[in-house]
């Protein structure tokens, strides 16, 4: 196989990722790789919601035109900030084993969201974090927190809110799952879609390629996010949507929970539904995600989702 040049962001996240998939590839495949690193409008527009100003997209944007141009041949994606569909010429070709799909509850003087006094101060910018918060916890108040990872708990470091709630997996995967005070219930702050896994990006006229990293994909996580992602592309899947889906395998069964809140009215209930199937393939998988979307749909989504 030729040498393979992986295209990826410049945080450390994104970098501890993309060098994960280079041993990957040079162990698995005996592949010769190098990383591009490279800054998206997304690392680049920190001071407003990434909801307002275009969402998932504008992390993946430019490595796609990497791989257009041939500078590189592979994307490595954190694969909730990948767009249910991705622009025409590009495939997700393969989902790594999934990571903790948790969110996390940091802080340095809370043990856990229980322990928060009345009235305390959340950092996040997620929608699908603040409405699951709202509603476990209507008294909290909740101000937005944008940044990388580092950026994120410098804020809190420095005083500027009692908690903050950050993806389990990211702080693990930086060696930094010591600030992790407790790990919410998947059943209380359900994930967002994909979270904690990996996706491999190519071009779709990629053939070898395509079929070579095929072979990384882990099935479980596979089936698992794709009945997770369909749910989301059903419902129209922009992150300005505060939409949490999450399906785990629980003795042979899929187990799909998804939860939707109202965007511009957190404090408003949730809707919430729960689904389950022993899919085998990927046509099985997504047909479970859009049972779990309809079932949002008769509880009356559509008057959540028009004002998005
Ligand atoms: N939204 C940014 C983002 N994209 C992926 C992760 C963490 C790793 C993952 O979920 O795979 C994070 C940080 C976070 O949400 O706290």
């Amino acid at each position: 196989m030729e040498k393979i040049v992986i295209a990826t962001r410049e945080s450390r996240l994104a970098l501890w990722q993309a060098e994960h998939v280079k041993a990957l590839l040079e162990q698995r495949l005996g592949a010769t790789v190098e990383l591009l690193g490279m800054t998206t409008r997304g690392d680049q527009i920190l001071d407003r919601s990434l909801s307002k100003v275009g969402g998932k997209g504008l992390f993946v944007k430019e490595l796609e035109t990497a791989l257009e141009e041939d500078r590189a041949q592979l994307a490595v994606h954190s694969l909730k900030d990948v767009p249910m569909d991705l622009p025409e010429g590009f495939a997700l070709v393969a989902i790594l084993e999934r990571e903790d799909p948790r969110d996390a509850f940091v802080s340095n003087q809370f043990a856990s969201l229980d322990e928060l006094p009345q009235g305390a101060l959340v950092g996040t910018s997620s929608l699908r974090r603040v409405v699951q918060l709202k509603n476990l916890r209507p008294d909290l108040r909740i101000e937005p927190l944008r940044g990388n990872l580092d950026t994120r708990l410098r804020k809190l470091d420095e005083g500027g809110y009692d908690a903050i709630v950050l993806a389990a997996a990211g702080l693990k995967r930086l060696g930094l799952g010591q600030r992790i005070r407790s790990c919410f219930a998947l059943d209380q702050m359900i994930p967002c879609a994909g979270q904690g896994a990996l996706g491999l990006e190519v071009r779709a006229d990629a053939a070898a390629l395509t079929q070579a990293l095929g072979t990384l994909t882990d099935q479980p996580t596979w089936l698992a996010t794709q009945a997770e992602r369909a749910v989301s592309r059903s419902l129209g899947g922009s992150c300005s949507m505060p939409l949490a889906a999450h399906a785990r395998w629980v003795d042979g069964q899929l187990q799909l929970e998804v939860a939707l809140g109202h965007p511009e009215h957190p404090e408003r209930p949730l809707l919430k539904a729960r689904v389950q199937g022993q899919p085998t393939d990927e046509a099985a998988a997504r047909a479970l995600g859009l049972q779990a979307a309809e079932a949002l749909r008769t509880q009356g989504a559509e008057d959540y989702l028009r004002c998005a």
